[in-house]
């Protein structure tokens, strides 16, 4: 094998919730080549999210071979593979055969609902916050496995004699790459199982005992920056975080009071804190993102689960546009919604409000909507959500940001940045890379294998490409905003469930 010095590139596997990415970096942190998959989503009932880990896996492999392979690349001129995932999706596979005993229940996936109320009703709220730094909700992978195990026939017990293994996506992908070899994830994907003590850095064990949960099962958790193991062709893979803690890191946002919000499948606002814990009052999650090193560090979370999906929404189900980016031409057809708001409940709601029992409505209907209002009131609903948590943040953090960083597929659209400038009242700084999520993994696996020696030396690469400033007068903002509130309240507490008026 070749040194450090003739490896010129680094690889970021992105596994994003409805695209498995490969991107290519060079020593420069520019974009050499990308490649991009899309996959299956399985909705097996109303709620219900799972994907086919092996497609996962699958789609994940085959764009790492195609983007070397469009780059004109060998893999020993890699110098290690960062990867970054959807967070909290649980794998459960059988440590013999390589297979998975169940499709990978979804972040989204609302199925443990009913665990988590039995865990309010047995007064483990209080000791989850304190512990893990999250809510009680269906959303962390912790409730996911329970299910598992108390779905699939003899699992726990497979469990508890070493046969099967856990992990959140980043510990199924590393597993398989390292053919059977390495069963590790790192603190920011731990942070987000609901079984992890935030402050001891360490599985929970009363939380293992509370959700049945065999330890055996477990990855060993590592910091996110540092050679974990090696693909069975050799390369180093280097850098592990969940894909909002990775763009957190790629934008840079290490020092605290930093935030961005990425606008993928889900919206997810972070900001750094430092070394501090930060405990929230307004629903937002405590969790482990990326000091300058790649460093374990804290960070508040505003975490909003239907975002680019609700485009996509349009664009599957509703089939009123064929692409996400025509979005952008219908909503700028019309001056406003025409009084219509869409909340895109699909899943519940995330924070602030976290009501798992909350279902998607359309509100203000009258003979006069067109379709373009429709798809208008789509995108807005994206901006009012991020409102939503930005303003719940600002009162944990008691502090104003002055601009918004942002990425992720959705922040494309022109008209969307501009509507979230306007509705927060606060200037929005588009950043001419976009890819942060994958840059952020190619940083941490970058500073890991000494490709680059510190995070000083990559600073030149966040560029603004385009501020968007608020251009909408106080009355206007408040006054659609309050509509947006009273659309939201409107779809609470929806679905049927034990102790529901
Ligand atoms: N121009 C656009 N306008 C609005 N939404 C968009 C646009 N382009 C992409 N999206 C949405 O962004 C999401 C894809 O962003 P990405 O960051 O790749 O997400 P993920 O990592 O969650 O798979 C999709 O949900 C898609 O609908
Ligand atoms: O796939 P994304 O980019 O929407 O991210 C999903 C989040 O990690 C879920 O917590």
């Amino acid at each position: 094998m070749t040194d450090i010095q003739n490896k010129n590139y680094i690889i970021a596997l992105d596994q994003g919730t409805t695209s498995s990415r490969a991107i290519i970096f060079d020593r420069d942190a520019n974009v050499v080549c990308t490649a991009q998959r899309e996959f299956a989503q399985h909705y097996p009932q109303a709620g219900w999210v799972e994907h086919d880990p092996m497609e996962i896996f699958a789609t994940q492999s085959a764009v790492m071979v195609e983007a070397l392979a469009q780059a004109g690349l060998h893999h020993d001129q890699v110098a290690a593979i960062g990867i970054t995932n959807q967070r909290e999706t649980t794998v459960v596979w059988d440590k013999t055969t390589g297979r998975p005993i169940y499709n990978a229940i979804v972040w989204q996936c609302r199925r443990s609902t009913e665990i988590c109320q039995q865990l309010k009703r047995d007064g483990h709220e209080q000791y989850i916050s304190d512990t893990t730094g999250l809510v009680t909700d269906p959303y962390f992978s912790g409730t996911k496995l329970k299910w598992i195990l108390d779905n699939v026939e003899g699992s726990r017990e497979r469990a508890r004699k070493g046969e099967l293994l856990f992990g959140t996506v980043d510990s199924w992908l590393i597993w398989k790459f390292t053919g059977g070899k390495v069963h590790v994830t790192d603190y920011t994907n731990a942070s987000r199982t609901m079984l992890f003590n935030i402050h001891t850095l360490e599985w929970d064990a009363k939380m293992l005992d509370v959700l049945d949960i065999p330890r055996e099962m477990l990855p060993e958790v590592k910091s996110s920056s540092e050679i974990y193991g090696h693909t069975k062709s050799g390369i180093a893979i280097g850098g592990i975080a969940g894909d909002q803690q990775a763009a957190l890191f790629g934008q840079m946002c290490v020092e605290p009071g930093q935030a961005k919000n990425t606008y993928g499948t889900g919206c997810f606002l972070l900001m750094n804190t430092g070394d501090k814990a930060v405990k929230s009052k307004h629903g937002m999650l405590t969790t482990i993102a990326c000091g300058p090193r790649g460093e374990v560090a804290y960070a508040l979370e505003g975490a909003v689960f239907n975002g680019g999906s609700t485009v996509q929404w349009l664009r599957d189900e509703l089939k009123i546009i064929n692409d996400a980016h025509d979005t952008e031409y219908f909503a700028n057809k019309v001056k406003d919604s025409n009084g219509v708001y869409l909340v895109p409940a699909f899943t519940g709601l995330g924070a602030p409000y976290w009501d798992p029992y909350a279902r998607g409505a359309l509100f203000g209907l009258t003979r006069g909507v067109r379709v373009d209002h429709i798809i208008r009131a789509a995108l807005e609903s994206i901006a009012y959500q991020t409102r939503d948590v930005l303003d719940a943040m600002q009162q944990d953090s008691g502090e104003r940001l002055k601009a918004l960083r942002v990425d992720g597929g959705a922040v494309a659209n022109n008209f969307l940045m501009q509507f979230q400038a306007d509705i927060l009242g606060t200037q929005v700084e588009r950043p001419k890379m976009r890819e942060t999520t994958a840059l952020g993994a190619a940083y941490l696996a970058g500073l890991a294998c000494g490709f680059w020696g510190s995070l000083d030396e990559l600073r030149g690469k966040a560029v603004i490409e385009r501020e968007f400033e608020p251009a909408l007068d106080e009355t206007a903002k408040e006054k659609l905003y309050a509509g947006w509130k009273k659309a939201v309240s409107r779809t609470r507490d929806w679905e049927p469930h034990e102790g529901a008026e």
